[in-house]
């Protein structure tokens, strides 16, 4: 399908409590001149940033575990979520953003940072892009105890590459970044 030709009717805010509802009704044109009227709702939580810190000597990773109300309201018994490091971004650039919450949440300041690639996660109606990254880690590089500021209350958990797999093919880790994430040290054979 080719492109087409986007003209915004009304844009309406709906609730900017803390991110940004909205409501936008658009037309869209075809090639053929054909047009179709659109009135989609649209979340704007901001981009993020999102870290794999792995040890290729250890074969093992660090994640997060922290209580997340969204999935507890949508069948996630005890609300809690196993997780990639992760950050909203605010006034920083990604991997700095990324650099951050490694010693926010898991306590570890990293080295070399690569950048993976930039995914929108929930394309449907969020807004949400966000930067993946991977570093390595190690105990020299500790910092902090981790855990998080304000009233986040992250649990760090260092598990072995292979658990972590098991754990994506048993349920146990269920979040989208997460499993790309480790799927994809996988895919580049980091732990081979
Ligand atoms: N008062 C208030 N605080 C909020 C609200 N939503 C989030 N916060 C606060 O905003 C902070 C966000 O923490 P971050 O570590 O920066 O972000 P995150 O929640 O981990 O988000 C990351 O992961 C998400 C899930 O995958 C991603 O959606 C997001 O882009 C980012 O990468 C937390 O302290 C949280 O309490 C809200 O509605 N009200
Ligand atoms: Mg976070």
């Amino acid at each position: 399908m080719s492109s087409l030709k986007i003209d915004v009717i009304k844009d309406k805010i709906l609730s900017e409590n803390y991110f940004v509802l909205r409501n936008i009704t658009y037309d869209l044109t075809r090639g053929s001149g054909e047009v179709v009227r659109h009135k989609r709702e649209v979340y704007d939580r901001g981009n993020g940033a999102t870290i794999l810190l792995y040890n290729r000597e250890r074969r093992s990773v660090v994640l997060t575990r922290q209580f997340r109300v969204a999935t507890w309201v949508n069948g996630n018994a005890d609300g809690m979520l196993i997780e990639s490091c992760a950050g909203l971004l605010d006034a920083d650039a990604p991997e700095a953003c990324a650099r951050k919450e490694a010693i926010e949440e898991t306590g570890f300041e990293v080295g070399e940072v690569t950048k993976l690639f930039e995914l929108y996660m929930s394309p449907g109606g969020v807004t949400e892009l966000i930067h993946f990254f991977m570093a390595e880690y190690s105990e020299a590089t500790r910092v902090n105890a981790g855990g998080g500021v304000d009233d986040e209350d992250i649990d760090v958990l260092e598990l072995p590459f292979e658990k972590a797999l098991a754990m994506v093919r048993s349920g146990e880790i269920r979040d989208g970044k997460t499993v790309i994430l480790l799927q994809h040290l996988q895919l580049l054979g980091m732990m081979d």
